[in-house]
């Protein structure tokens, strides 16, 4: 490689503790995700908790929405037989794209609660199967081409000249990186959800000795969890949102690609909880004339259920029937408060479409490293969050929930 072929040079300076970047993808037209590190065969790449039990009713609602693309399945006993539930990740994970020639592969921790152990909590992590180098893009096996025929979607990339485990030549993705630039790179830049090494050791201690449990969420966990003015970030665990360098006041702490939601599509769900309303956030710019953006919802195409296909399909929208669900990165898992915040949420960018926008967080003030960050939320977003935790604590109902307890 000739030396002012390094694809290094053409990145931003190298975030800190972050190795995980998004930037577009030579799989399809979306984000993918990269490293900008070595990594090493059996490295955890990614760890992040699963939202998981959406009740039937909210599956056929995620099943309408973009996030027919993003959810996980997985098999659960109900007392009587076995009945598929649909989960949502949260990290970097959502935006692995797929590959039969997979880099990567899930490990699933803690064990999925069930009738009689309703307090079980799992998450999700990645590790490699092979080394990987630095800006080789992180590719999963989502189960074959058939995910994709469902969908009615068409598969890219299985021909490019990728590093994988299974491949063959190059070690680098060289397309894909001559095509990108710093300025459409994200970098999780500042900020990490409150793992650490010793917490993924302690992970697959656990996962070695046959699994664990974790106290749920409950309501009174919850709704101090996301409201809670107490800077005191937990030692362990998922739940709290760290600051990993001294950052001033307007610098962006991360940027992620957000999913555009309709509110009618979360109303009542989990989903709620996790997502943000036009209303309660900052624009950077004058984004949405007329009040209209471009929506990726999905449709059923076959009416027979045993072969139902569901397709993305595009429909432009009042903003005000929206909302922003930003799931990458660590923004879903920042506690939400009134008061204490120390960094609010800025939309940017001048695209409509689902890989166009991006969440911003700033940093509101000095944020010093080690400190928790708060993010500021408009009271009326509380009361429905009210509302969605007190369902859930009647319901026993499991939300995100910390891998380890304290
Ligand atoms: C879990 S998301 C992955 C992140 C996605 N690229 C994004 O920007 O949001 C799954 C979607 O990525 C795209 N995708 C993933 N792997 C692909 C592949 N090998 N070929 C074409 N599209 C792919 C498809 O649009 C799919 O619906």
């Amino acid at each position: 490689m000739e030396e002012n072929d390094d694809p290094k040079e053409t990145f931003i300076e190298a975030p800190r503790r972050a190795h995980l970047y998004l930037a577009p993808s030579s799989h399809g037209d979306g984000w993918g995700v990269f490293s900008l590190k070595h990594i090493s065969k059996g490295d955890i790449v990614e760890l992040a908790p699963l939202l998981l039990r959406f009740p039937e009713e909210n599956s056929e609602v995620l099943k309408a929405t973009i996030l027919n693309n993003y959810h996980y399945e997985y098999w659960a006993w109900n007392g009587v037989s076995s009945e598929c539930q649909f989960a949502l990740s949260f990290g970097y994970m959502l935006y692995f794209n797929h590959s039969a020639q997979p880099n990567i592969k899930y490990q699933q921790f803690g064990k999925e609660p069930d009738v009689d152990n309703p307090s079980r909590a799992v998450g999700l992590g990645y590790y490699a199967l092979c080394d990987i180098s630095p800006h080789v893009e992180l590719l999963c096996d989502y189960g074959g081409p058939e995910w994709f025929q469902d969908r009615g979607m068409t598969l890219v990339g299985e021909q490019a000249n990728l590093q994988s485990c299974g491949g063959t030549s190059a070690s680098w993705d060289q397309a894909a990186i001559l095509k990108r630039n710093s300025s459409d790179v994200i970098l999780s830049s500042k900020l990490c959800s409150g793992h650490n090494d010793n917490t993924i050791s302690k992970l697959v201690e656990s996962h070695v000795d046959g699994g664990f449990e974790i106290p749920p969420y409950n309501l009174e966990s919850l709704r101090s969890r996301l409201f809670s003015s107490e800077t005191q970030p937990s030692s362990l665990g998922f739940g709290s949102v760290i600051c990993t360098e001294n950052t001033e006041e307007g610098e962006t702490l991360e940027a992620v690609p957000i999913l555009v939601l309709l509110k009618s599509a979360v109303k009542g769900s989990l989903l709620e909880t996790i997502t943000v309303e036009w209303k309660d956030l900052d624009f950077t710019k004058d984004l949405c004339p007329n009040d209209i953006v471009r929506v990726v919802l999905s449709e059923e195409v076959d009416e027979d259920r045993s072969t139902a296909r569901v397709r993305s399909v595009t429909k432009d929208v009042d903003i005000h029937e929206t909302v922003l669900l930003a799931l990458a990165g660590n923004l879903s898992l920042l506690r939400r408060s009134l008061v204490g915040y120390n960094s609010r949420l800025v939309v940017e960018h001048d695209k409509y479409n689902a890989y166009g926008f991006l969440m911003r967080l700033e940093a509101i003030g000095r944020i010093r490293s080690g400190e928790q960050v708060v993010v500021k939320l408009p009271e009326m977003s509380s009361s429905s969050i009210d509302r969605v935790v007190e369902e859930l604590a009647l319901t026993g109902q499991l939300v995100i929930a910390d891998l380890i307890s304290n």
